[in-house]
């Protein structure tokens, strides 16, 4: 990751839902990030885009303000890509780089549908918000392989994936993984009730665990490590591990659930 924004070019979101707001974000808290050569097409008036015109970003451009860009970049849900995306394919720069954050969507799909201009596509988490996202990355073009990573290494890990096919398993284990990690605190919140927490507690306690964890690896620790500072000899954390690879439970849980991602990214590439 980095400080400080280094791109020096026009930027332009389509798509500023969920994901896309957490992007602006994540670029608006950036040092050095200008937000006057931000654009963001969207049809919805949102916290974000409110935020981005705020700070000097231009909303739902014209095709004129378009010439300038450098990179477009993909937010929206994989059905309406193609709608969305038509009106500003032909209008951005020969050479502009289209970085797709779509899960599932091919990049030859999207090589085709913007004339043959670089593509690259990112798997990231909603943390790019924080900048302490995580984003998967792949693209045959050294160009958009570079442009992209300017453009998310101040808010995210970029890592970099030898295979497009990769980018399913980087959904399963990155993309979708922080709701999965959610699923598994709320369990421990609710098993804490079972042996008699209030729920309040029960729910301030198992947050508190999750920001422990975090912390824990925030300095790069390997979580063989962190497990090891936790787990004192025939200690309770110990006896709780011990529990959870019975049967291999842990495992199967996060398998089961990457595997069901990896599938629905495969689904949504036909
Ligand atoms: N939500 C997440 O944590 C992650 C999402 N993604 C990917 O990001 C993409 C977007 O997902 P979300 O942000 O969750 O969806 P979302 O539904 O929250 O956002 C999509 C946005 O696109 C806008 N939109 C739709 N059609 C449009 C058009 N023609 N012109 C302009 N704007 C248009 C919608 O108004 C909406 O605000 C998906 O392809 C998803 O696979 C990738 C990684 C993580
Ligand atoms: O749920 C989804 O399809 C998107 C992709 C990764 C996270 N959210």
């Amino acid at each position: 990751m980095t400080d400080t924004f280094t791109l020096d070019t026009d930027i332009a979101l389509i798509g500023c839902g969920r994901l896309g707001s957490a992007l602006v974000e994540g670029w608006l808290a950036t040092p050095g990030f200008k937000a006057d050569r931000l654009k963001i097409i969207e049809q919805y008036e949102t916290s974000a885009t409110d935020q981005a015109k705020a700070a000097g970003a231009t909303i739902n451009p014209s095709p004129e303000q378009m010439k300038g860009v450098g990179i477009l970049v993909l937010a929206i849900k994989p059905a309406v890509w193609r709608e969305a995306l038509q009106p500003f394919a032909d209008v951005i720069p020969e050479d502009a780089v289209v970085a797709s954050v779509m899960a599932g969507v091919r990049l030859d799909d999207i090589r085709k549908a913007v004339g043959g201009r670089p593509v690259a596509r990112l798997m990231p988490t909603t943390a790019v918000a924080q900048r302490q996202g995580v984003a998967g990355l792949y693209s045959p073009d050294q160009k958009a392989r570079d442009v992209a990573t300017a453009l998310f290494e101040g808010m995210a890990d970029v890592v970099p994936l030898e295979a497009e096919d990769l980018l399913d398993p980087a959904t399963g284990v990155a993309g979708s993984a922080p709701a999965f990690v959610y699923a598994f605190i709320q369990a421990l919140a609710r098993a804490g009730e079972a042996e008699g927490l209030k729920p309040d507690a029960a729910v301030r306690l198992a947050r508190g665990a999750l920001r422990s964890a975090a912390a824990g690896v925030s300095g790069g620790q390997s979580l063989e490590d962190a497990i090891e500072r936790i787990a004192s000899k025939g200690g309770t954390t110990r006896a709780g591990l011990d529990a959870l690879e019975v049967d291999g439970g842990a495992a199967r849980a996060a398998t089961a659930a990457v595997s069901a991602a990896v599938a629905k990214a495969r689904d949504l590439s036909r």
